[in-house]
């Protein structure tokens, strides 16, 4: 059985893979200070619950935050037996290396989410990513990461809002019936859900003029279903595309070692 770790710098997803799908994902918030042991009895303890039974033989896992993966890695040498594939690191091959400017370390989750989306629907196209950051990762017709945008994400935006200015309360995001709003907070949604609508549609009409050819666009991310509602913004939305990204890049390991 596989386990792929997906490490943001909010949230980290463990999602358990065999024969070809999925049979769990869990989540859990991204802290450097967790230990082999505490994911251990987290994990094994969701297990039981779901009734899913048998070893934990492999292990990829992408992490934006450098400093978790330490004891990741500790979790797999004391509990599983194993090297995990990190990606990013030269000991862990990508099915197509990028193409960007020398020295430049693309984030893990962006490579996956381009072998995720090369894999599902070849190249010529842009995943945009609402996580933390919204970032859009553009993947050329050969499959390779060529690079994006990288833009402040959703709740950070909301929470610099709120931290910055006195009389702004803290608002959750979502779908505001109208533009104008008629109350602090609905004036808030409106500016955060229709901006990043704005933000999103400019940025991938201007990424399509700038590349030149048709490109598909993928939304994923837990906020892309809330901002796909009623606009064309996405060709499709898979919210597991950086998870299926994993198991792609260490099927290439296996299969090319
Ligand atoms: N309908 C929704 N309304 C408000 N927030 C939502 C909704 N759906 C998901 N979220 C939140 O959106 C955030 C973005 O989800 P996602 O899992 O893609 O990124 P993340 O884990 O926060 O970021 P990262 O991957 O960078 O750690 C999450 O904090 C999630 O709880
Ligand atoms: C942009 C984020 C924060 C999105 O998770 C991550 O991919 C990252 O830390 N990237 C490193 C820089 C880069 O991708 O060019
Ligand atoms: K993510």
């Amino acid at each position: 059985m596989l386990l792929c770790i997906d490490c943001g710098n909010t949230n980290t997803v463990f999602a358990l893979w065999r024969d070809g799908a999925f049979l769990s994902t869990w989540r859990i918030a991204t802290q450097h200070q967790r230990t082999a042991d505490e994911y251990y009895t987290w994990l094994t303890q969701l297990m039981d619950l779901r009734g899913i039974y048998g070893d934990i033989t492999e292990v990829i896992i992408s992490s934006t935050v450098p400093r978790v993966v330490f004891n990741l890695r500790v979790l797999c040498d004391r509990y599983f037996e194993c090297r995990p594939s990190v990606v990013g690191r030269p000991d862990c091959r990508l099915p197509v290396p990028p193409r960007v400017e020398e020295g430049v370390r693309p984030g893990p989750d962006r490579l996956a989410n381009a072998a995720g989306a090369f894999d599902r629907h070849g190249g010529d196209v842009v995943v945009v990513d609402f996580g933390t950051a919204t970032n859009f990762d553009v993947v050329a017709e050969d499959g390779a990461y060529v690079g994006g945008v990288i833009a402040p994400g959703v709740n950070l935006s909301l929470e610099a809002l709120h931290q910055g200015a006195a009389a702004l309360p803290h608002v959750d995001v979502s779908r505001p019936p109208k533009v104008i709003g008629t109350n602090t907070v609905g004036c808030i949604q409106s500016g955060v859900f229709w901006g990043y609508i704005g933000l999103v549609d400019g940025i991938l009409r201007r990424i399509r003029d700038e590349y030149g050819r048709p490109m598909r666009a993928i939304g994923t991310g837990g906020l892309a279903p809330l901002f796909a509602t009623g606009e064309t913004l996405f060709d499709t939305i898979e919210d597991d595309l950086t998870i299926h990204g994993l198991t792609v890049i260490q099927r290439y390991n296996k299969d090319t070692s």
